[in-house]
């Protein structure tokens, strides 16, 4: 017998809940000297909307990440492991205090971690 799960985007609490966790992540990002000068620049209105897309898309849900590719979006920006591991980290935290169980987090996370190879790509 066949039993089908709800998307992982479902489980997460879709988008008002992925909304929130991009927001308390900015929050922590905010207060963290090295890593929020990378976004001096930024507009951070259209990141916190084009990265909940992405999480969206990513999770299976009814988005489709349409803005540039991640070695593009990321080049040059000096990023290192450190940096990269300092933000999945507020990530995670983002996603306990928003009350996404361990199991959902740990799959987007997953999800995620392929990504990294795309960042550092030119940097
Ligand atoms: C899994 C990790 C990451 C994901 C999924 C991710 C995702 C994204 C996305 C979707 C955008 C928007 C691209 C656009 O629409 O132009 C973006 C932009 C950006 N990301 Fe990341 N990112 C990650 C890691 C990092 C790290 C580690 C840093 C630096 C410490 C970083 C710094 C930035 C900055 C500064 C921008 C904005 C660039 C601009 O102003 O045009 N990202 N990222």
């Amino acid at each position: 017998q066949e039993t089908t799960q709800p998307s992982l985007y479902t489980r997460l609490g879709g988008m008002p809940t992925l909304e929130n966790v991009v927001e308390n992540m900015l929050y922590r990002v905010a207060d963290d000297p090295e890593v929020v000068v990378f976004f001096a620049n930024t507009n951070i209105d259209h990141f916190a909307e084009a990265f909940a897309t992405q999480l969206c898309d990513i999770s299976d849900g009814p988005c489709q990440y349409d803005g540039p590719p991640m070695d593009r979006a990321h080049q040059h920006m000096g990023i290192n492991d450190a940096h990269f591991n300092r933000v999945v980290e507020y990530l995670a935290d983002a996603l306990e205090d928003e009350g996404v169980p361990l199991a959902e987090q740990n799959e987007l996370l997953g999800r995620l971690a392929p990504l990294h190879a795309d960042i550092m790509r030119r940097q």
